[in-house]
Parts: structure tokens; C-alpha cells; sequence
């Protein structure tokens, strides 16, 4: 399985096009999300250990949004087998061909690992099953903001009693100082990483009509009107965040 740099974005284009989870993505797209969300990997490799508190017997965990599967591959290492099993989604096409192909070579790897369906969805249109854990990482930017209640809405009635919501988000802050502060921050992170001013600008370009940071105030308060009776902030790192919601 070939992976390489990401540098989509390292020549000047005419026309920056809207960012698409498209083939070009999906060969750099371990690479690119590890160097531009700080705290990726720490978010990851724990939300497999949250789970695991969280997963019932015999019940399902979806991973919604799964990209290449890692948050699935995650759940994978950490949860005990029980007859649970996990359904990751994905609406991109080029995504969910090679989030198999990883997820066989990781079931030639290991035995007894939980047994996963990889659905190509719309997740605003799929009907949820009872399930003890719901994983959204870094999906729910790239919906549709007047739809992101309804959705959260229908994952809370498919959670079972004593399961969770785990939210990761990039943030962004009403305080003025307080975004300009992050932000700058999260940009000298892509610089650590490598990332020239022209791959920033004009990724940023590309993500700015298709993904659509909200305060933790509004993720709260939409959690809350959507039926969850707590919101426990688990993780920040500059402007990244994850939530664990609970029923
Ligand atoms: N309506 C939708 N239905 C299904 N999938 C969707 C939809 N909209 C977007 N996606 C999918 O959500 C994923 C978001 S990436 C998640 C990273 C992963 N969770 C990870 O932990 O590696 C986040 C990022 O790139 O910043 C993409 O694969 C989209 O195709
Ligand atoms: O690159 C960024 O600035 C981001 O905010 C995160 C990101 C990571 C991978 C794909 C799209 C957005």
C-alpha cells in the first residue's frame, strides 16, 4: 500500500479547488493528518482505551467518518472482543477502498480482532443501530452546519444506556486573542512539520467552504439539545479537541 509525503499543495495552483477526500487525498492522507492535527496520534491510540470502558457486550461501535479505519484500527487494539463489532463509515469512495485494504492487513497481523463492515455512506443519510460507542473524529466539521443537530440527534438515540460519544474537533474561539493565539500556534506546528507558507495558505484555501470549526460553547450546547446529559472535554491540544458525551 503506497503512502507517501503530502505535497498537494507545495506548487503554486491557478485555482485552489475545494478540498475533496478524493484519490490524491488518500495516498498522503496519513501523512497529512498527522502533521497538520496536533495531537493526532495521542487522540487516536486513546480513544481505543476510552472505548473500551464504554463497549457493551454483543453491541456495535461505529466509527463515522473513518477515513483509513485508524480510529477502527484503534478500537481493534483495545476493545475485547465479546461479540462486539465495529461499523466504520465513509463517504469517499477512494477512502473506503483503501480503509479495507489496510483493515485486511491488519486482521493478517493479529488474531481475534473485532470483526468490522466498512459501509460507503452518507452519514447524514444512514439509519443507526443500537450501539455502545459512536466515534466522530474530526468528521463533524465537514458537515453541513444546520445539519450537524439532527445527526447528533440520531446518534443519541442509537446509543445504549452507559455508552458514549467521542467528539474530536478543531475548535474555534469567540475570543478574538484567544483565536488569533491558537491559531498562529497551530500554523508554526505545520511548520514544524515541514509545511512551506504557500502549502498553509493555499490548504487553508482549500478547507476554508468544506470544513466549519464551532466554539466548545456551541458544541456543548448543541450536544446538550440533542439529548446528552454530560459533556466531559477529555483532550485539547492548540485547537483540537475531543469530547466524550455521554447518554
Ligand atoms: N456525510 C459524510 N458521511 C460519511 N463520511 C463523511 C461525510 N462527510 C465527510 N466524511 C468523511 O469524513 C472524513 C473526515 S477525516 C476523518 C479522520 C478519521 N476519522 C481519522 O481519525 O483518521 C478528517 C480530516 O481529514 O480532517 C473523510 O474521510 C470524509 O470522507
Ligand atoms: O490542515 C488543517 O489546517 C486542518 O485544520 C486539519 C485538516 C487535516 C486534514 C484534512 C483536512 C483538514
Amino acid at each position: 500500500m503506497s503512502q507517501s509525503p503530502d505535497r498537494l499543495f507545495a506548487h503554486p495552483l491557478e485555482q485552489v479547488p475545494d478540498f475533496a477526500f478524493n484519490e490524491d487525498v488518500v495516498r498522503v492522507f496519513p501523512d497529512m493528518i498527522k502533521r497538520s492535527v496536533p495531537g493526532y496520534p495521542t487522540i487516536v491510540e486513546n480513544l481505543g482505551v476510552l472505548a473500551a470502558r464504554f463497549a457493551q457486550p454483543n453491541s456495535t461501535l461505529y466509527d463515522l467518518g473513518a477515513s483509513l479505519g485508524a480510529v477502527t484500527q484503534s478500537l481493534r487494539r483495545h476493545v475485547r472482543n465479546d461479540g462486539c463489532r465495529v461499523i466504520a463509515v465513509d463517504n469517499s469512495a477512494a477512502m473506503v477502498e483503501r480503509c479495507r485494504q489496510y483493515l485486511t492487513a491488519q486482521d493478517s497481523m493479529f488474531q481475534e480482532l473485532l470483526p468490522v463492515n466498512v459501509l460507503e455512506a452518507d452519514i447524514l443519510a444512514l439509519p443507526f443501530e443500537p450501539a455502545s460507542v459512536v466515534a466522530m473524529n474530526f468528521t463533524l466539521q465537514f458537515i453541513a452546519p444546520d445539519q450537524r443537530l439532527e445527526l447528533l440527534g440520531r446518534i443519541r438515540q442509537a446509543l445504549l444506556p452507559g455508552g458514549a460519544l467521542i467528539l474530536s474537533e478543531k475548535l474555534h474561539f469567540a475570543d478574538d486573542d484567544e483565536q488569533t493565539l491558537l491559531n498562529e500556534l497551530h500554523l508554526d506546528f505545520k511548520r514544524a512539520n515541514g509545511y512551506s507558507e504557500l502549502e498553509i495558505a493555499q490548504k487553508r484555501s482549500a478547507i476554508e467552504n468544506v470544513m466549519k470549526p464551532d466554539t466548545l460553547e456551541t458544541h456543548k450546547a448543541r450536544l446538550r439539545a440533542a439529548g446528552f446529559s454530560k459533556v466531559v472535554p477529555w483532550f485539547q491540544c492548540l485547537n483540537f479537541a475531543s469530547l466524550i458525551a455521554l447518554p
